[in-house]
This record gives structure tokens, C-alpha cells and sequence, in this order.
């Protein structure tokens, strides 16, 4: 089964992203720390992948890295247990939410959608897909991002509010995930600006030996 989620981004249908998952980020943004999940989504359209560049938009300033763990749904689920939102994992992978910091304030603050801030093309850049046997859920897993050789990002998945599993049990009560489909976990603290002209250095490292890393540029 998971041969056909090699390609997944050509099939997902859905990248849903949680927001505030980790208590160090949500307080260095100033956002209290949520009592449930917060939800939103990126459309398709924002996946990019080496050896492309991330495009800021001509008229943006302030985009922000924020690295994300990343799970691919295998099984369907709807209103899934605990147990069944684990056995409907059918892998993993590194991803950014770039996210344009000035207009999502903007938005906030008139209580409008964020879509365009954290759904623009080249907004998803994504790394390969990671069988789920690489990568035991009970362990933590550490995620890291550099700008130009410089360490801005350093978390470790043990310190989500809600783990992967009880965040697909919530997302799947309310939307029904399918093959294919990407989960963004949320971002540890640490995140900041990147300009045109820099390097984003991304990666992961875990038990038995995990070691991924990607690299994008910012035109
Ligand atoms: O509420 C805010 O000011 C910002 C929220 C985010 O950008 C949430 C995330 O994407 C995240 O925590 O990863
Ligand atoms: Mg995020």
C-alpha cells in the first residue's frame, strides 16, 4: 500500500495543517495555547520540492519559515478511535508552512481568513515520503532549520500539545481523510524571516538511524 504514497503529493487531496501545537511557539508569537486542535488548510497547488526554489510574491516582505512534521494517510478514516487514526498512518515526511507573518497578522486582526498568507504557491515545500515502519510514534523525533548555515529552528515532536494520533481522531470527526492526504503537525518555536537570495537548510533525525534533509532557495 504504500508504494502508491511514494508520489503522494500527486494524489493528496487535502494538506491539513495544525496551528499553535507547540506551547514555545504559540507564546513567542504572542497566541495563547490552545485547548483544542487549531485547523486550517493549504491548497495542493503549494507543494514544491527539490531542487525548486521557494517564490515569494513581489509584493511580500515578511515571509517565515516554519518547519513541520509531516504525515500521510494511508486507510480512509471518519471519526476514527485512537488505534485506528495510529493504523491509518501510512508515512511521514519533512515539510515547511511558509507563512507571509505581515498579511496573516493583517487578516487576523480583521477576523478574516489566512489562506492567502500560508496558501500561496511554493508555500508547502516537502520532502520524501518516509514509510511508517521508519518511524516509531512512542519516539520523538527532532526537527531543525537553518537559514544561510544559521540555526533558527530546534524542536523535538515529544513536545506537541496534541499528538499525531488524537489530531487525526479530531480532524477525522469533522473532515474524512484519504489516501494521500498530508497532515502539517504545527511548528516548534524559533520561527522568523527569510529574504530572496537566502538558503533554507531543513531536517529530521530519529531512532534507528532517521536522517532526512532538504535544502530550498528563496527567490
Ligand atoms: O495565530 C498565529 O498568529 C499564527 C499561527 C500559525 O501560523 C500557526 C502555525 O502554522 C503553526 O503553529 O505551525
Ligand atoms: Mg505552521
Amino acid at each position: 500500500m504504500a508504494d502508491s504514497l511514494k508520489n503522494f503529493r500527486s494524489i493528496c487531496k487535502k494538506i491539513i495543517a495544525v496551528g499553535r501545537n507547540y506551547s514555545e511557539h504559540a507564546s513567542e508569537l504572542g497566541n495563547t495555547v490552545p485547548t483544542k486542535p487549531i485547523i486550517f488548510m493549504k491548497p495542493t497547488s503549494a507543494f514544491v520540492t527539490e531542487p525548486n526554489d521557494i517564490r515569494i510574491p513581489a509584493d511580500w516582505d515578511e515571509l517565515h519559515h516554519e518547519v513541520e512534521f509531516g504525515v500521510i494517510i494511508d486507510k480512509q478514516c471518519q471519526n476514527v478511535s485512537k488505534e485506528e487514526a495510529e493504523a491509518s498512518i501510512g508515512g511521514y515526511c519533512l515539510a515547511l508552512d511558509m507563512t507571509e507573518r505581515k498579511l496573516q497578522n493583517e487578516l487576523k486582526d480583521q477576523g478574516l481568513p489566512w489562506l492567502l498568507s500560508k496558501g500561496f504557491d511554493t508555500s508547502c515545500p516537502c520532502g520524501d515520503f518516509i514509510p511508517k515502519e521508519k518511524i516509531s510514534l512512542s519516539s520523538s523525533v527532532n526537527l531543525w532549520l537553518n537559514v544561510n548555515g544559521n540555526r533558527r529552528q530546534n524542536g523535538h515532536t515529544r513536545d506537541m500539545i496534541f499528538s499525531v494520533p488524537d489530531l487525526i481522531v479530531y480532524i477525522s470527526k469533522y473532515i474524512t481523510l484519504e489516501h494521500g492526504d498530508l497532515i502539517l503537525t504545527g511548528t516548534p518555536a524559533g520561527v522568523g524571516p527569510v529574504r530572496r537570495g537566502d538558503q533554507i537548510e531543513a531536517g529530521m533525525e530519529g531512532e534507528h538511524d532517521l536522517k532526512y534533509l532538504m535544502k530550498f532557495n528563496v527567490v
